[in-house]
């Protein structure tokens, strides 16, 4: 700025020495004798950097929005012990409300699938490991033996397949023992969903696929051997109660074409290891979806070492699906000295009581109702368990009215604020049942959300 008599104001001067003085504005200006081009290349560096900062500005805008939205956005938590269910709930949403994305993971749930018809195979060959080595064996020879000796490349594939996406290099350690060392352990995955990636495109998958192929006649004779069966019901062993249970299908699953069903991926089994986070976006018509919004839906570990990983999430929910099977008659798989219906009812009390859900809907899913009304038609006692049961019928009724009364005292008892009571009998794995009850689970979450939204 220079005065009508081209002498410096005073004013003006004593800004430019200020700004001499600051170091920021000394760091910026120009060098001394800056020749045009190095003012060329120091405009441009400074523009570039300003449209570099603009989009960081821009990104950390997008991220806050998306957090805000997140805020508002519907957030339900899957809570319940392990192999409750959970995981398959959550794959009942995603049929109804993504089935695009449902699709895309077929490939990496091929997989799974052989997984667990390995484990299966591996809890055969070490029950027959186990009795070969007995004092006095009858049901068993050295024919089975030799069965086990030649399905050892079908058993080293499940080594093959859970290293390429274990969690903890012990597990893959234990994976590479004998068979029996694994009696009892699972197949686990880090969390997220890295791993449906990596079976659905590694040829280390592909080739473990055509290995079991080659063997399917050898799987099938072992299953169809009738004194395999006995065995299995001698050490009190029921495959078909535990999850991913493969082996009435093995020709179709091991076929080298094999897409799986919707059934086979409810039924599949992989352990949840971390919280998992799944986003829901509209993807059907609205004349289809119900009107459905954006929601998210927290897949959690339920076995008791993972339950400290469930508190980070519960003041962020508007819902709680909670599950429980029925399942009186079994102890938990992490600690037999547990059985699993007093787990579940400890777990239940303390989610109702829970302060900070105390603004959350639970809704109480009996899960695997399928199993209960079998074993009650296999001549399942239920007072031999349950001595508080009494002489009430014996019936699916008599037990789920019971247990449903028990659980709504405690809900009553222990919620710090007055609300509704939602139950639901489920059997996860029977697609048409569950979607319904999906759908009206779901509205109702809306329901609820959109009037606390207009309270609030
Ligand atoms: N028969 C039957 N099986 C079921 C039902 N619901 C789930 N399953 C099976 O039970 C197994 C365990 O279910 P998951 O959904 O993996 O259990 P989870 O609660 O997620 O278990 P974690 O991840 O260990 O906490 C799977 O193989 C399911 O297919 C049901 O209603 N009936
Ligand atoms: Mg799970």
């Amino acid at each position: 700025m220079t005065t009508s008599n081209g002498s410096v104001s005073r004013r003006h001067r004593a800004s430019l020495d200020r700004e001499r003085d600051d170091p920021f504005s000394a760091a910026l200006a120009p060098p001394p004798n800056e020749t045009p081009d190095e003012r060329n290349a120091r405009i441009m560096a400074a523009q570039k950097a300003e449209r570099e900062s603009k989009k960081i500005d821009e990104g950390i805008a997008a991220s806050k929005k998306l957090l805000d939205k997140k805020k508002a956005d519907v957030k339900m938590l899957l809570l319940g012990q392990s192999e409750s269910g959970k995981s398959t709930v959550l794959k009942n949403f995603r049929l109804r409300f993504t089935p695009q994305y449902f699709d895309s993971e077929r490939a990496a749930w091929r997989i799974v699938v052989l997984l667990n018809l390995i484990s299966s195979i591996r809890t055969i060959a070490s029950t027959i490991t186990a009795e070969l080595a007995a004092p006095e064996f009858t049901l068993v020879s050295s024919v089975h033996r030799q069965r086990c000796v030649d399905l050892a490349p079908v058993l080293a594939q499940e080594h093959i397949l859970l290293s390429l996406i274990a969690v903890s290099p012990h597990f893959v350690e234990a994976a590479s023992k004998p068979a029996e060392m694994m009696l009892g352990s699972e197949a686990v995955v880090r969390p997220g969903g890295e791993w449906k990636a990596i079976f659905a495109s590694s040829e280390a998958a592909k080739e473990a696929a055509s290995v079991v192929h080659s063997m399917r006649d050898e799987i099938d004779a072992l299953w169809a051997d009738t004194a395999v069966r006995e065995l299995l019901e001698k050490r009190h062993i029921s495959l078909k109660d535990a999850g991913g249970f493969f082996m009435d299908d093995i020709l179709r699953v091991t076929a080298l074409d094999f897409i799986p069903t919707d059934s086979d991926i409810l039924r599949a089994r992989i352990k949840t290891l971390g919280v998992e986070e799944h986003f829901f976006e509209k993807e059907l018509p609205t004349s289809r979806n119900a009107g459905v919004k954006d929601f998210w839906i927290y897949d959690v570990p339920g076995s008791r070492g993972s339950r400290a990983a469930w508190i980070p999430f519960f003041d962020q929910v508007q819902a709680i699906v909670f599950l429980t099977p029925l399942s009186f008659y079994e102890v938990l798989e992490e600690d037999t000295r547990v059985n699993r219906l007093e787990d579940s009812v400890v777990l239940w009390k303390e989610i109702c009581g829970h302060r900070l859900l105390e603004n959350a809907s639970i809704i109480l899913f009996f899960n695997k109702m399928d199993i209960l009304k079998a074993k009650l038609k296999a001549g399942l006692i239920i007072k031999e368990y349950v001595t508080s049961f009494g002489d009430r019928p014996n019936t699916y009724a008599g037990a789920t009215g019971y247990f449903k009364e028990k659980f709504k005292a405690y809900h009553k008892r222990l919620s710090p604020k007055q609300r509704p009571f939602f139950y639901y009998e489920t059997t996860a794995v029977d697609t048409r049942s569950t979607a319904k009850i999906i759908g009206t689970v779901h509205e109702e979450i809306f329901r609820r959300h959109l009037k606390d939204s207009i309270l609030i």
